[in-house]
């Protein structure tokens, strides 16, 4: 039997932040990773400035401003009109020391930390490890884990369930994960092709509405990622075939024959757990909360959850606070995942289908006032950045 402080099921971004903050305050803890090794997941690729913040505390943020791109601009753009509503996160210098998005795979961060977990005194890393079941009474839990030649049995004071959409902790608890699912289906194209020489003025971060095909045109450090919905009556072979890649290149950029590196169909979910914490087992990230990927918040509010509460756990491990603060654990962050961003990217979603200029031109005129507006153009930009979920969750009791 193996015996642990803190167990962590799930190696992403969320899973190894989590690790890294107790193992640096002492606290030993256990990696648990079904898979062989972090996920190559290209979906969550921006970080916005608190999280960068946040990552500085553990000293992994200038290897991130190695690989990224800093991206402080970002565009609202119309495809039928042809309107550019530009947003300059530079103007909160006076908030932050990072006044911009980091566009960066997030596998670098899952990586870097698993490799820095593995040469921490505190910290083991177990890959090919998969959760199969979790119990607790009131001093701990137990778990069976199966590792490719035994299973084996571990007893933890707490387990914090980062184990994505399909939490098997989330699942044992009991759980429920109300929400929906799009009906519709997404297509994510790649490329290395340089859309800006096509598309003059282009931003690393544009969000493209448009009633007939809505884009977000994101730049990465490798590749531009394309994401936009997909024909519903098209199979998945039929949207990543050459032909589909070949119709959106030519409405995009006028051009056939365009290299792609990745062609991936997503499913898309808004969906929070209806408790984050139960016991001594705590929800974060993807296990407790899914929403679309337009404002990139997804992996953002995942870290912002494993801050919440590992700041918690090292007081109440170490005996300077009482377990309630972990129900705060779960109102706090809940409470932002409800309230903004389950909000804040229904609404973008809405928006990109509807395109800025339907309707009666309301949300055009809307993003239009915000940006002229100093005031407005500030809410709007600490929203964006997520300062101000950050701000109003730290403020429920
Ligand atoms: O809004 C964002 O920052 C991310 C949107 C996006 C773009 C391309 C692919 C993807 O999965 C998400």
């Amino acid at each position: 039997m193996i015996r642990t402080q803190v167990v962590i099921a799930g190696a992403g971004p969320v899973g190894t932040v989590a690790a890294y903050f107790l193992a640096q305050q002492g606290i030993d803890v256990l990696v648990l990773e079904a898979g062989a090794d972090c996920a190559l997941d290209l979906r969550a690729s921006t970080f916005h400035p608190p999280t960068l913040e946040m990552l500085d505390t553990l000293g992994i943020t200038p290897f991130l401003l190695e690989r990224g791109l800093k991206a402080p601009v970002y565009h609202y753009r119309d495809r039928g009109t042809g309107d550019v509503i530009d947003f300059d996160l530079g103007e909160l210098h006076d908030v932050t020391r990072y006044p911009f998005r980091l566009q960066c795979e997030q596998y670098h961060l899952a990586r870097a930390l698993a490799e820095r977990l593995d040469q921490h005194p505190k910290a083991s890393v177990r890959f090919g490890h998969r959760l199969v079941s979790v119990a607790q009474d009131e001093t701990g839990v137990d778990l069976v884990v199966e590792t490719p030649f035994a299973i084996e049995r571990v007893r933890a004071d707490w387990l914090i369930g980062a184990d994505g959409a399909g939490s098997t902790v989330r699942k044992w608890l009991g759980v429920g994960f109300e929400g929906f699912t799009y009906p519709e289906k997404f297509l994510c194209l790649s490329t290395t092709e340089p859309l800006e020489d096509y598309l003059p003025n282009l931003a690393y971060v544009n969000y493209v509405a448009d009633p007939a095909e809505w884009l977000v045109l994101l730049r990465v450090p490798s590749v531009w990622r394309i994401l936009l919905p997909a024909d519903p009556d098209s199979s998945d072979s039929e949207l990543v075939s050459d032909a589909n890649r070949d119709r959106v290149f030519k409405h995009l950029i006028g051009k056939t024959g365009v290299p792609t590196q990745h062609r991936t169909i997503y499913r898309m979910h808004q969906r929070v757990a209806e408790r984050f914490r139960q016991g001594r087992a705590m929800l974060v990230g993807d296990s407790a909360h899914l929403n679309n990927p337009l404002g990139g918040f997804g992996m953002n509010s995942g870290i912002h959850d494993a801050f919440n509460l590992c700041q918690r756990l090292v007081r109440i491990i170490n005996g300077t606070e009482d377990e309630a603060s972990l129900d705060q654990f779960d109102r706090q962050r809940r409470g932002a995942a409800r309230s903004f961003i389950q909000a804040q990217t229904i609404q973008t979603m809405e928006m990109m289908k509807q395109g800025l200029a339907a309707g009666q031109d309301r949300r055009r005129e809307e993003l239009l006032r915000t940006r002229a507006d100093p005031e407005l153009r500030r809410q709007f930009l600490l929203r964006q950045a997520m300062f101000q979920s950050l701000r109003d969750a730290e403020a429920i009791a």
